[in-house]
C-alpha cells in the first residue's frame, strides 16, 4: 500500500513519456513520405535550417535560407517543412501556381503564429493579426482611406513631404559626413503614414509624440526580429522588458491623442460624416461620435493596435523599400542615367518647375514606366517576408497539378523570395533588370509570379500609397543628389548561389528579422550634390 502512490506517478510518468514517444515518432514519419530538404529524427529540419542560416551574416531573415535551400536540393513546388517543437510546421508553396492555393483560390486566413507574433508588441487588435467578422469590420475601416483614387487626396501631403527629406539631404549634402540613409528615409515614410492614419492636424500638434512613436517603433522592430531568432529564455527576458516598456510608453501616447482627437469630434457632433471622416483614426471613432457614446475599452484596444500596426506596416516597409532603391541606384550607375533622364523628359531639367508640376499635375507620375520598373524589380530582390496562412480545419488534404498533398495540422507558407529568384519565373534572376517588368501594363510573367504585397483578399491595404511615396520621393531625389554607399563586408566570392548581390553591396544585400525583411543597419552613405 505504502507504494502506491509511487507507483501511480511511475505509471503516469511512463504513459507520458509513451505519449510523446509516439508522437514524436509519429510527427517525424510523416516527412518521410512527402518532399522536403534532409531531414532528422531528433531535430527535423531545424538542422539543415540551421547549417543553412549559418550560411548568411547574423540576424538575416529565414527566408533567404529557404531559397538556397530550395536551389540546393531542387525541391519541387510543393515541399514540407518540419521544425517541431521549436517551430511550426509548413506547407511551403515556392512556385507561382502553388503560391495561389492559401492566398487566391482558397483565400485563407492569416495563421495564428502571426497572431501570436504580433501579441504584446503591435498587439492582436491589428487588422494583420485578424481574421473573420473584426478583420472585415477593420477593411471596413482601414482600406477605403487607402484605395488609389483616395491616395490621389494624399498627393499634396507626399510631395511636402518629400521636399521636406530632399532639404534635409541637401545639409547633409553639405557636410560631406556619411549618415544612416535608413533614420532619414524613415522619417519620411513616418511622416507620410502618420498623416495618413492621423490627419495633418494631430501630427503638427504633437511633435514630441510623433518622435515617440518614431523611436519607439524602430526599437520595437529590432528587439522583435531578435526574439524570433533567440531560443534561450533567459537571454530574452531583458529584450521582453525593454519592449513591453517602449509599448507602454507608445500606448500612453496614442491614447492621449485618441482622447484629445475624441474631444474635437464631439464638437463637431452630428457634422461628422462618412465623407468628411477621411483619416483612420477618425473613422476608427466616427460611430461613436455620431451614437454620443464614449469609446469603450475594445474600440480602444483596437484603436491602439491598429494605430501601432498600420504605423508600422506603413513605415517600415516603406522606409525599407527606398533604402534598397538608393542602395541600388548607389550601385548600378546605368539603371540611374535611365531613371534621371526619364524624369528630366516627363517633369522638367529644373528641379523647381519637377516640384510645381508634382504640385499641380500630379498624373504624369504614371508616365514614368521605367522608374516604377525600378521600384518593381526592388521589390524583386528585396520582398519583405513570406505570408503565413492557416487552413480551415476541414482541409485534411489538397490537390496540386494531380498529386494530393496532406495538410495534417501544418500552416502553409508562401516563399515569395524564392519565386522571385527563381530562374524558371524570371530569366536570370541574379541579374538586375528593371526592364524585365516593361510593358508596366502587361509583363512577360504570370500574374501569380510577382507579389512583393501579396494578392488576395489579404494582400496589402497600402501598396498603392507605398509606390507613389516612392515615385515621388524618386522625382525629387534622383538628379538632385549621388548616393555613395559604405558597404561592409564584401566578399570576394558570393556566399550563396541564388544571389550574387553581397558581392557589389556586402552584408546589406541580405535582409535582416524584424517585423519584415529590412536592410541590415546602419546603411551607411555619403550624399552629394550631384553635378548632372
Ligand atoms: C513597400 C511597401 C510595402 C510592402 C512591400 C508591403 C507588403 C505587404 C505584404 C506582403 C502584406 C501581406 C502580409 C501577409 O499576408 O502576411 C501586407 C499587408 C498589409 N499592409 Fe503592406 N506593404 C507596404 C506598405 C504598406 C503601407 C504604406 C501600408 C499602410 C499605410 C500598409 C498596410 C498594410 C496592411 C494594413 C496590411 C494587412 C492587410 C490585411 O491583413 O488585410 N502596407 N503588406
Amino acid at each position: 500500500m505504502a507504494n502506491t502512490p509511487l507507483l501511480a506517478v511511475a505509471t503516469l510518468a511512463i504513459a507520458y513519456a509513451g505519449y510523446w514517444i509516439f508522437k514524436v515518432i509519429a510527427i517525424r514519419r510523416f516527412y518521410r513520405n512527402v518532399p522536403g530538404p534532409p531531414h532528422t529524427f531528433l531535430l527535423g529540419h531545424a538542422k539543415v535550417l540551421g547549417e543553412y542560416q549559418a550560411k548568411f551574416p547574423a540576424m538575416t531573415s529565414i527566408q533567404s535560407a529557404l531559397t538556397q535551400m530550395k536551389h540546393d536540393f531542387d525541391l519541387p513546388d510543393i515541399w514540407y517543412l518540419d521544425l517541431w517543437p521549436f517551430g511550426p510546421q509548413i506547407v511551403i508553396c515556392s512556385s507561382p501556381d502553388s503560391a495561389a492555393i492559401p492566398s487566391t483560390i482558397n483565400a485563407m486566413d492569416i495563421a495564428s503564429d502571426v497572431t501570436a507574433f504580433f501579441d504584446k508588441n503591435l498587439g492582436t487588435g491589428f487588422i494583420e493579426a485578424q481574421n473573420g467578422p473584426t478583420w472585415k469590420e477593420l477593411l471596413h475601416i482601414i482600406a477605403p482611406p487607402l484605395t488609389p483614387s483616395a491616395t490621389r487626396a494624399y498627393h499634396a501631403t507626399i510631395v511636402e513631404e518629400a521636399k521636406i527629406f530632399h532639404d534635409r539631404l541637401q545639409k547633409t549634402a553639405l557636410q560631406d559626413e556619411p549618415i544612416d540613409i535608413f533614420h532619414e528615409t524613415g522619417k519620411y515614410a513616418f511622416d507620410v503614414v502618420s498623416r495618413v492614419f492621423f490627419g495633418s492636424e494631430v501630427r503638427l500638434r504633437s511633435q514630441t509624440t510623433y518622435c515617440l512613436l518614431y523611436e519607439s517603433l524602430l526599437g520595437l522592430g529590432e528587439i522583435v526580429g531578435e526574439l524570433v531568432l533567440m531560443l534561450n529564455p533567459v537571454a530574452k527576458r531583458p529584450l521582453i522588458k525593454e519592449r513591453d516598456r517602449l509599448v507602454a510608453g507608445m500606448e500612453d501616447e496614442i491614447n492621449k491623442i485618441i482622447d484629445s482627437r475624441f474631444a474635437v469630434l464631439q464638437q463637431k457632433g452630428s457634422s461628422l460624416t462618412k465623407d468628411s471622416a477621411t483619416t483612420i483614426l477618425d473613422r476608427m471613432l466616427l460611430a461613436k461620435v455620431q451614437s454620443n457614446q464614449p469609446v469603450d475599452a475594445r474600440l480602444r484596444r483596437l484603436i491602439l493596435d491598429n494605430t501601432k500596426g498600420v504605423l508600422a506596416a506603413g513605415f517600415g516597409t516603406t522606409a525599407d523599400t527606398i533604402v534598397w532603391l538608393l542602395l541600388l541606384l548607389s550601385h548600378f550607375p546605368e539603371v540611374l542615367a535611365k531613371v534621371r533622364e526619364e524624369h528630366t523628359r516627363v517633369f522638367s531639367p529644373s528641379f523647381d518647375e519637377t516640384l510645381s508640376l508634382l504640385e499641380s499635375d500630379p498624373s504624369r507620375l504614371k508616365q514614368l514606366e521605367y522608374t516604377t520598373a525600378f521600384i518593381y524589380e526592388t521589390l524583386r530582390f528585396f520582398p519583405v517576408g513570406p505570408p503565413f496562412r492557416e487552413p480551415p480545419a476541414s482541409m485534411k488534404s489538397f490537390t496540386y497539378k494531380n498529386v494530393t498533398y496532406p495538410v495534417n495540422g501544418h500552416r502553409f507558407e508562401i516563399l515569395t523570395h524564392a519565386i522571385h529568384h527563381d530562374p524558371a519565373v524570371f530569366p536570370s534572376p541574379k541579374e538586375f533588370l528593371p526592364e524585365r517588368h516593361l510593358p508596366l501594363s502587361n509583363p512577360p510573367y504570370s500574374r501569380n509570379a510577382y507579389r512583393p504585397f501579396e494578392r488576395g483578399p489579404r494582400a496589402c491595404l497600402g501598396s498603392t500609397l507605398a509606390t507613389e511615396e516612392m515615385r515621388i520621393l524618386l522625382v525629387m531625389l534622383a538628379r538632385t543628389f549621388d548616393f555613395e554607399h559604405l558597404p561592409v563586408n564584401v566578399p570576394d566570392k558570393p556566399r550563396v548561389s541564388h544571389t550574387d548581390m553581397d558581392v557589389t553591396m556586402g552584408d546589406v544585400a541580405f535582409g535582416v528579422a524584424r517585423f519584415t525583411a529590412g536592410p541590415r543597419g546602419p546603411v551607411k552613405m555619403r550624399v552629394r550634390r550631384s553635378k548632372v
